[in-house]
């Protein structure tokens, strides 16, 4: 299944923009996973079937992963979230960027090794590092336009011929997008940069981080990038989820937030 597809059906089916964070920190995990040598597997599934009927997408993070040489967990993770749900896409957030030579393994190790059904990536190298994605026609890739971080701006605003580089970066984006799986990561902090690209490219889907524990105000940041079918974004929150109770509760608070989130997202596109 294609990864537009699958999201179109958890769009609709789960009537949810919410995309669940995975960004497993084992500092913060409730006592219970205390030496448990697969407490990073163990904790992400918890929250997985927790909100698993909430969500459009579930994105893990890989630096969360790999900081702790937890691939096999990851690869794991990826294969019980196909198995149980079917139809909900996996995002990897890694952020890759190479020449096309390296592109090409970062591309296989997303898609291959891990399963992931899309991948975020850096548009910094330009369109031969983007290209080894394209060779995987069903699967999706985000890529970086305007992110959700105050350093954003050294960069992305710098003037590009008449308007700042996160335009210049979305344009191109929807040329590269032959195979219809390409979108762009904007921040959930920066509404009226949301609006504008919306603006510039009404059928790209955006891949939205910063709500939640970045503060990022839900109702603006959908009423700015929403599409004409009231969908197009993946909204997503991580910490504010994940760690919404640090006690044995863990899996009822991260499931209660989860959906007031989910609903917060639903009232403000006006369902
Ligand atoms: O511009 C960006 C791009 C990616 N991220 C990632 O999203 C999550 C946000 O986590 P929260 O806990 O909801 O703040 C995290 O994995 C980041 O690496 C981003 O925040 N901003």
């Amino acid at each position: 299944m294609k990864f537009t597809d699958m999201l179109q059906h958890c769009w609709d089916v789960n009537q949810s923009l919410l995309c669940v964070g995975l960004d497993p920190d084992p500092k913060r995990f409730p006592k219970q996973f205390e030496s448990n040598k697969h407490a990073i597997l163990d904790f992400c599934w918890d929250i997985v079937k927790s909100t698993g009927d909430l969500v459009c997408a579930f994105k893990p993070q890989i630096a969360y992963f790999a900081s702790s040489g937890a691939e096999d967990q990851l690869k794991e993770l990826i294969a019980r979230i196909h198995g149980e749900y079917p139809e909900v896409p996996v995002i990897l957030d890694a952020k890759r960027g190479d020449i096309g030579s390296t592109a090409k393994h970062y591309a296989k190790e997303a898609f291959e090794r891990f399963g992931a059904d899309c991948v975020t990536l850096s548009p910094y190298m330009g369109f031969d590092s983007v290209e080894p994605y394209l060779e995987y026609p069903d699967k999706g890739a985000f890529i970086l336009c305007r992110t959700s971080n105050k350093g954003g701006d050294d960069f992305q605003m710098l003037d590009c011929g008449g308007q700042p580089l996160y335009h210049a970066v979305a344009k191109k984006v929807e040329q590269w997008n032959t195979t219809g799986q390409l979108g762009l990561v904007i921040g959930g902090t920066y509404p009226k940069e949301l609006a504008s690209v919306r603006a510039l490219t009404p059928e790209l889907n955006f891949l939205v981080p910063g709500i939640g524990a970045q503060g990022g105000d839900i109702n603006a940041c959908v009423q700015s990038g929403m599409n004409a079918q009231k969908t197009g974004m993946v909204i997503n929150s991580s910490r504010a989820i994940l760690y919404a109770s640090s006690g044995e509760d863990f899996k009822e608070k991260a499931r209660a937030v989860a959906m007031q989130t989910r609903d917060a997202i639903n009232a403000a596109r006006g369902l």
